[in-house]
Formats: C-alpha cells, structure tokens, sequence
C-alpha cells in the first residue's frame, strides 16, 4: 500500500520505518520539506497523521478532496483546546479528522510506544482502534512484525484518550522521582492516575475495560517509567528544581501533556470535577506551587473510599 507520513519527527519516522520494513511504499511530509501537503497524499491509500496535537486542525483543513476510500489513521496524544467549551468535550485528534473527512475510515494508533525503544529494534505492542473494524485490520497488517503486536479495538475514542490523560500523569510521576521520593510514592501516584483518568474516561462515557488495556494501563506505564519519555522527562526536571522554560528550552521533542493539562483544568472547571493529580501538575507549570508543595498536597488531601467516584 501506498501510505503518506506527515510529520517526520520522533514517533512519524519510526512508524513510516516500521510500514517501509512490511514492503510498503512510504511518502514522509514535514512541514520543513517544503513538499506541497496535496502532492504528498496525492498516491495515498493510508493517510498517517504523526504531528504534535496543536497541528492536527490546521493539517486537516489543508487537505481536501481525499477520496472516500483512503485510511486516515492518527497517531498523535493530544485534546483541542479550542473545542473545550462550556457545552462541548474537548476534541480528540481523531474527531478533528473525522469532522474534516465525515466518509473516510478513521483508525487511531496508540500504547505503550516509546520510539526511542522501537528504533533501537525492541519488541513491543500496540492499538488500532476504529469503529470501521475493517480499517483497523488493515493498519495491523500494514504494521504488525516479529517486532511490534498491533491489536484491533472497536473503541477509538476510548484508546485515543487514555494516550492523551497519561502525559499528564507522566509529569506528575517524573516529579515524584525527581524528587526522590520513592517506589511506593510513585505506585501510589500511576495507581491514582489511572483512577484520575478513568473518572476524565466518564464524561466520554468510555468503556472501563480500555483503561485497563495497552492504551491505558500499558501507555501509563511505559510513559511514567521511562527517561525516554520527554513528559516523564519534564516532571523529573521540574523535581530537580528546574523552571518550565529552562526544561523546554533543553526538550528533545513534543510532551503534550502540557497542552493537554492546560485543558483538563478548563474541563475540571467547567464541569466542576477535582483532578487532583492533573491540578497539581497545573500549578506546578504555571508556577503557583513548587514540587515538594504539590506533593505535599496530593498526600493531605482528605482521605476517602478508594473506587468512590469522587
Ligand atoms: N515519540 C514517541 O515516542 C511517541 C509515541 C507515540 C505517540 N506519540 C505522539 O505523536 C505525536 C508526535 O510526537 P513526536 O514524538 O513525533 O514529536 P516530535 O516533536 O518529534 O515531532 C512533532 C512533529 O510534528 C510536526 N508539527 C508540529 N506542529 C505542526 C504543524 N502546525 N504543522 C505541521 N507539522 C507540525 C513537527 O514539525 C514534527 O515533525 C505527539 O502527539 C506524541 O504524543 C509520540
Ligand atoms: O515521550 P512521550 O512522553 O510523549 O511518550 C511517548 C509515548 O506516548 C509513549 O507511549
């Protein structure tokens, strides 16, 4: 198959190398190739969007006319600030797709992959999730190798939110181990992330058994164990005592769960729900409380019933 990459960064050129080993013919688009985007998708018959989540919107509108047929599969972990309004969720990279190209098949690519890792040759598994089962079977057998496990899942929504909830765990765990303070600490913290991401996973009315797949559990915990991970990478700098802005000047690549925590507060607020973990990280980036406070914080919040809701 013909498949066009856009976005040549870290997780666009591993998975454009991943299909290229399968025998199938890779088109790569950047924005820095100078390529015309229409030119690029011109052969396609997958559409492979790999860029950071503040892209997704302007890429898709930039591209018009896609025959019906062609796959446009979203690897990208983010949610859309600008959707999150009073009356609306926040969309997912996937709904923007879907909203640009109401007839194509829409599959989302996400799980417990650290590029990092899959470029070095490492075994590891992933999702393709659609509600177009048929779609989903095509980017595992575009993908799949003795080297990485694609599983289908109908529940696309589901995936693609548990990749984006995680980042923000991810900086909470970094800054717990930047901090030194502990195993138990930092299994307290994915523990309560996951809970944290389950309740978010609510509002989408999101089936509970994704968090509990390679989406979600697996995602989280191969994104909060990881140096490899550049969110684990700027919660453990902020536990070090480093500012936001000294972290992203030094940051090799995107970590959306800076823009995706940004969110969830005007979601919590908007909604009127606690994230406590996700507010916590909150003040921790727009400065108003310090890493050893935010920590502090989580551990003397009232204490309560562990599977409540709240
Ligand atoms: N790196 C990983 O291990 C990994 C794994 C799974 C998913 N992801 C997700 O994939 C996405 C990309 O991550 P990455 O690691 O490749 O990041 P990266 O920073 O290495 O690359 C981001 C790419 O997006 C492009 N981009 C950003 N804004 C754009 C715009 N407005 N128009 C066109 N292109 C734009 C950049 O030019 C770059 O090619 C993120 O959402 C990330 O969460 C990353
Ligand atoms: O480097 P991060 O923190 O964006 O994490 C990469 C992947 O999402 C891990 O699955």
């Amino acid at each position: 198959m013909h498949i066009t990459v856009i976005g040549a960064g870290a997780w666009g050129s591993t998975l454009a190398a991943l299909a290229a080993e399968n025998d199938h013919q890779i088109t790569l688009w950047s924005r820095r190739l100078g390529t015309p985007l229409l030119e690029a998708v011109s052969q396609a018959d997958v559409i492979l969007c790999a860029i950071s989540m503040q892209g997704v919107r302007e890429i898709s509108a930039q591209l018009a006319g896609l025959a019906s047929d062609v796959i446009i599969l979203s690897a990208t972990k983010g949610l859309d600030l600008a959707t999150a309004t009073v009356d609306t969720l926040p969309l997912l990279p996937s709904q923007l797709w879907q909203a640009a190209f109401p007839d194509n098949p829409i599959v989302v690519l996400s799980g417990p992959n650290l590029a990092t890792e899959i470029q070095q040759g490492l075994p590891a598994a992933t999702v393709a999730a659609s509600d177009n089962l048929a779609a989903a079977k095509t980017m595992q057998s575009i993908f799949s190798s003795h080297r990485f496990r694609v599983y289908a899942n109908p529940d696309r929504i589901g995936v693609e939110l548990c990749g984006a909830l995680k980042n923000v765990i991810a900086i909470a765990v970094g800054t717990c181990d930047g901090l030194n303070l502990g195993t138990n600490a930092k299994s307290a913290l994915i523990t309560r992330g996951l809970a944290e991401m389950t309740k978010l996973g609510s509002l989408w009315q999101i089936e509970f058994s994704t968090f509990y797949g390679l989406a979600g559990l697996g995602d989280l915990m191969a994104t909060c164990s990881s140096a490899f991970s550049r969110n684990y990478q700027v919660g453990y700098a902020l536990g070090q005592g480093q500012t936001i802005e000294q972290i992203l000047h030094n940051l090799q690549g995107t970590a959306e769960g800076i823009n995706t925590t940004a969110v969830l507060l005007q979601l919590a607020n908007q909604q009127q729900i606690e994230l406590p973990i996700a507010q916590q990280v909150g003040q921790l980036l727009n400065h108003t409380t310090t890493p050893q406070l935010a920590m502090q914080t989580l551990m003397e919040r009232q204490v309560g019933i562990e599977h409540s809701p709240d």
